[in-house]
């Protein structure tokens, strides 16, 4: 089948990666030039602009977006939907929020499907996990694409209706940051803790048949070995949030406790913060009612 895709960044190259290879034909844009040749040098037709863009797709249109969420998304549907009809399918392969999706397919004269996509630029090889949400009938349309990009039929699945898709991604996104959390932990007891350890070979034993192995704490041994044991001079700082802070303003909203997944989330907020206010108002009311030393910069 036919797929056109727009974004053709760290994710975008992928899908057109391994769509290709799967036997299919895809045309490829992106509103950068250089991104647009990578594509066609991996076998896609370069688009140089929306209206070339969907003036080399046939009749029911299949199209990809992998751009960034947000106001990409919008503009880039801004741009398609003149040229877009009942029979077309656009699927948002980003980490949108969910209710943005609803609100999206409501107003899409294309059947609209939103994946969330989970296994990143170091999952390429192995193929994604795709949780998809919108009507039945075009996630049936686009099933050879997603067994393409997925690890295979079994790699994705379409969890319900209109933001199901990006729903599930957003909690799998909580639960990521949460197993992050949890494992960076243990590390830092072990690191600093009674006996002299090295965080690689633990790291390595762990992943050869313990219970808490996985693709996560295979990457916590591949950052030991790039490292070093202590890190280096990777610093105490983590970006990126969104996903997370969806997934605890839902929880509040559900009134479901996530727990594990705030602590992990505010630890976030809290690496962006040097001289936290809260901690030195502590360390200021302990002089208050104890007369305890204060501690002051230098
Ligand atoms: N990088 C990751 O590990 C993962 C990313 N995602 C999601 O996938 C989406 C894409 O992420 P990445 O590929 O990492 O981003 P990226 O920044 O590597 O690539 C985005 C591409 O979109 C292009 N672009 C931006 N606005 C455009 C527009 N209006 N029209 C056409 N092209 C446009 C950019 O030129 C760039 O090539 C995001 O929503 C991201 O959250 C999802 C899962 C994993
Ligand atoms: O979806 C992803 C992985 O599953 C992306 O890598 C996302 O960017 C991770 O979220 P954050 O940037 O908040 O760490």
């Amino acid at each position: 089948m036919q797929l056109g895709v727009i974004g053709l960044g760290r994710m975008g190259q992928i899908v057109v990666d391994r769509t290709v290879n799967g036997g299919h034909d895809v045309v490829a844009f992106d509103l950068d030039d250089d991104a647009v040749t990578t594509a066609a040098d991996a076998g896609a037709t370069p688009a140089d602009s929306i209206a070339d863009f969907v003036g080399q797709l046939g009749a029911d249109k299949r199209i990809w977006l992998m751009v960034p969420a947000g106001k990409a998304v919008d503009a880039t549907l801004n741009d398609l939907d003149p040229h877009l009809t009942e029979d077309d399918v656009v699927v948002d392969g980003g980490n949108s929020k969910f209710q943005r999706s609803v609100d999206r397919a409501d107003a899409c004269s294309a059947a609209y499907l939103d994946c969330g996509t989970s296994g990143g630029p170091a999952g390429a090889e192995v193929g994604f996990s795709l949780m998809i949400g919108g009507p039945e009938w075009a996630y049936e349309a686009l099933t050879p694409v997603f067994d393409a990009v997925a690890t295979g039929p079994d790699g994705h699945d379409r969890m319900g209706p209109s933001g199901a898709g990006h729903y599930v991604k957003m909690v799998h996104n909580g639960v990521e940051y949460a197993l992050m959390q949890a494992y960076g932990e243990g590390f830092e007891l072990l690191a600093n803790g009674r006996y002299d350890l090295d965080m690689e070979s633990i790291a390595r034993t762990w992943n050869n048949g313990a219970v808490i192995r996985s693709w996560l704490l295979e990457l916590c041994e591949e950052a030991f070995v790039e490292e070093g044991s202590d890190l280096g001079d990777v610093a105490d700082h983590v970006a990126g949030g969104s996903t997370g802070t969806w997934t605890v303003q839902e929880s509040l909203e559900q009134e479901v406790p996530v727990p594990l997944i705030y602590q992990a989330l505010a630890e976030r907020f809290d690496s962006r913060n040097e001289g936290r206010f809260s901690r030195r108002l502590a360390n200021r009311l302990r002089y208050g009612f104890g007369r305890h030393h204060v501690a002051r910069n230098e």
